[in-house]
């Protein structure tokens, strides 16, 4: 195991100090044979944990591996990732949970943690194996229907009821599939009219949101609010809150950063689930996750094929990739105009998605005695996004061509470098 000295790297808290890393933790003093890392103008985060990752494997390997989709983390700073259920064959039982792990396991790169679906393959009829995943090897806390809203209340409250002994969390995907059908494309407005696009109106987010937070609240369980996206939705998620319901919330970057105007060119790249908004909403997001209503950032990558994009724009393939460009689009949407410090980066990137995911080895502060996950960032750097500079396999990069932060120096896991510049 190689020790290493980061030198003069400068934590999230602003002090500037030496770490030094040992079999895998932080360590106070520097064993002779480490390598020393110049850290000179480089802050140290601890690695950052996505609790919304489509790794695609298996079924659909051509777009993402468990490997691959590893790569990408490590590359944006990423130490954990958690993998969403809707895989081909889907995550519904304790098999199939356990293999994901083991192909996490052996691809090192970041802790893979596995989601397991809410309902059997998605359809929202039958519960899958909720306790037989969270009893297996892989240790499943998490349960989400993604892709698909979770529309049978009975079914909702059901699962709620199911996991709560165990303090596992629904993480609903927020879509009334009447509201918003199959033809919802673009979100609902002047735009939508004008493109010719299907609408997807707010209130078919926020309907469902207000519906769960109140199962959640009538069973005393967890309910996790997906890639939320409407000044609406956050509106029912800070009244939850208030009431002390048991909600926590995420925002993605896409959702930070990107606007309805991107449709314009019809773009499939920006086709996603639920649909780039207006600055109103991105507004009233940014607003919520600088005052902790939205809890975290998580990416929601979501890998495509150019033949499953290259369509009509109702007929493509929603989702886009995120794992590369995550913090750099934290950085320039929320610490740069000065709404986030370093600190608060550390708790919405880190420390909170690790406790929504009940990591226990992840998101822990950089201290003596902690696993060495860490991340070191140049604040600083820009760089022009290059969509085939990536390590997904797939290429469905919205943020191919603009100028960005491009933060990330170097990954660490558990002391061992899993990406370095
Ligand atoms: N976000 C998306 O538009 N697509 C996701 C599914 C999802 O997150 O709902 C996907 O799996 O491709
Ligand atoms: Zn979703
Ligand atoms: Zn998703």
């Amino acid at each position: 195991m190689p020790s290493t000295k980061l030198s003069a790297v400068t934590l999230p808290d602003g002090t500037r100090t030496d770490l030094f890393i040992a079999d895998g933790v932080f360590v106070d003093d520097a064993p002779s044979d480490a390598e020393t890392l110049d850290c000179d103008g480089l802050i140290a985060l601890p690695g950052l944990v996505d609790i919304h990752t489509h790794l695609r494997e298996p079924g659909r390997e051509d777009t993402e591996t468990v490997l691959s989709g590893s790569q990408a983390a490590a590359r944006g700073g990423f130490t954990a990732v958690c993998a969403m259920a809707n895989t081909t064959p889907v995550t519904d039982t304790a098999e199939r949970a356990e293999y994901i792990a083991d192909l996490g396991r052996r691809a090192g790169l970041v802790d893979v943690t596995v989601i397991g679906a809410i309902s059997k393959g998605l359809a929202g009829e039958q519960l899958a194996e909720l306790g037989l995943m969270h009893t297996s090897a892989a240790h499943v806390t998490m349960f989400s229907d993604d892709g698909h809203c979770l529309m049978n209340p009975q079914l909702m409250r059901r699962a709620l009821e199911w996991i709560k002994p165990f303090n596992g969390v629904l993480m609903q995907h927020s879509q009334d599939s009447f509201l918003a059908g199959p033809d919802a494309c673009c979100h609902e407005s002047e735009i939508s009219g004008r493109l010719g696009l299907g609408g997807w109106p707010p209130v078919a987010e926020s309907s469902i949101i207000a519906r769960d937070v109140q199962l959640a609240e009538a069973t005393g369980s967890r309910l996790h609010v997906c890639h939320i996206s409407t000044a609406e939705g956050v509106d029912v998620v800070r009244w939850a809150k208030a009431r002390g319901v048991r909600v926590t919330a995420e925002a993605t970057p896409h959702h930070l950063l990107l606007s309805t105007r991107e449709l314009e060119g019809y773009d499939t790249t920006f086709k996603v689930n639920p649909p780039l908004r207006t600055d109103e909403h991105i507004e009233a997001v940014r607003q919520a996750l600088q005052d902790g209503t939205i809890d975290v950032v998580a990416t929601d990558h979501a890998p495509h094929a150019a033949h499953d994009k290259d369509h009509a724009f109702v007929d493509a393939r929603p989702g886009m990739i995120g794992l590369e460009q995550a913090l750099s689009v934290v950085i320039q949407t929320m610490v740069n105009p000065g709404r986030l410090d370093w600190a608060a980066v550390a708790d919405k990137m880190s420390h909170l998605p690790a406790r929504i995911a009940s990591l226990t080895n992840q998101g822990r502060p950089i201290a003596v005695g902690e696993p060495a996950n860490v991340v070191l960032i140049d604040p600083a750097r820009v760089a022009k996004v290059d969509r085939a500079a990536s390590a997904s396999l797939s290429r469905n990069n919205p943020y191919h061509g603009r100028l960005l932060p491009d933060p990330v120096e170097a990954t660490f896991l558990r002391g061992a470098i899993t990406y370095r510049k």
